[in-house]
């Protein structure tokens, strides 16, 4: 029994994820499709035990950047490392060490909040027990631990989001993805999960990667890479990104590096 992680040593399980890795590298990243270019040639790595905002406007090829990430897409240009594994060439390890909340609901309404959790844990190679062990510690963490055995279907759309959350965290992966995820919740759900991701990047080391089109989704903490038309406009501490791009807040400097001169308001 591996004590930290609670899997059992006869479970096939991912492997650990080495501490000393970068938990997530991209380099020289491009992505068309067909003749549209949503990505061209971007690098950056991010750190373990933080939360890196994605921003972007709408179109700027966050989801783009993700699916290749989550190897939905595959892009012949440039290379993707998950946990010191290459996508490209060790996809499983690579992809067991990613957590992903996607856009859009993904929960089977028809099965208890349980049931789902034990299904994806199964699907993630837990043994029964580390999955039930894991499971406890993860819905009292979302605070749900009263709803295991409630239909998703009977859940709000912020509960359903919180399971979502505890779901991606199911085997401890070194980097945690979320896709506008705050989408179609209310402000008080939407504090929630911002607070909630940041819990878990300092108490738990994990490498939040954040895309979000909202400036206010942006902590002053935060590490931030903004993205514009398929490129990388601005990357570093949100203090850096403000005061190299001449602006007094993060609002403004958003609509510097993202609006054209013409289209900005005198
Ligand atoms: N299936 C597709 N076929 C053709 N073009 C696409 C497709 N999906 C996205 N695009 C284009 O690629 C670019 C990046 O889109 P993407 O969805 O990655 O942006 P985004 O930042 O996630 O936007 P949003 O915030 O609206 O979700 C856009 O110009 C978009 O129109």
């Amino acid at each position: 029994m591996e004590a930290k992680s609670g899997r059992e040593d006869t479970a096939p399980g991912p492997t650990a994820y080495d501490r000393a890795q970068q938990p997530l590298v991209v380099e020289d990243l491009s992505y068309a499709y067909g003749k549209r270019q949503a990505l061209s040639e971007n690098s950056f790595s991010l750190t373990p035990g933080r939360v890196t905002a994605l921003l972007g406007p709408n179109g700027a090829g966050k989801t783009t950047l993700f699916s290749l990430i989550t190897g939905l897409f595959d892009s012949r240009r440039g290379e993707i490392e998950i946990a010191g594994h290459k996508l490209r060439s060790n996809r499983s390890k690579a992809l067991s060490q990613l957590g992903i909340v996607f856009q859009a609901q993904t929960l089977d309404l028809d099965l208890t909040v349980d049931q789902n959790l034990r299904y994806f844990a199964a699907l993630r190679g837990l043994s029964r027990t580390a999955a039930r062990e894991r499971i406890a510690v993860l819905l009292n963490q979302i605070d749900l631990a009263g709803h295991a055995r409630t239909k998703v279907r009977n859940l709000s759309g912020g509960e359903r989001r919180r399971v979502e959350v505890a779901r991606a965290l199911i085997d401890q992966p070194a980097v945690l993805l979320l896709d506008e995820p705050s989408t179609g919740l209310d402000i008080a759900t939407r504090r929630w999960l911002i607070e909630h991701l940041h819990y878990l990047a300092k108490e738990e080391g994990i490498c939040v990667f954040l895309a979000t089109h909202l400036v206010d989704e942006v902590a002053p903490e935060d590490d931030l890479i903004v993205l514009n038309k398929g490129i990388i406009v601005a990357r570093g501490k949100v203090d850096d990104v403000v005061r190299s791009a001449g602006a007094a807040t993060l609002d403004e400097a958003f609509t510097r590096l993202t609006i054209a001169p013409e289209e900005q308001s005198p």
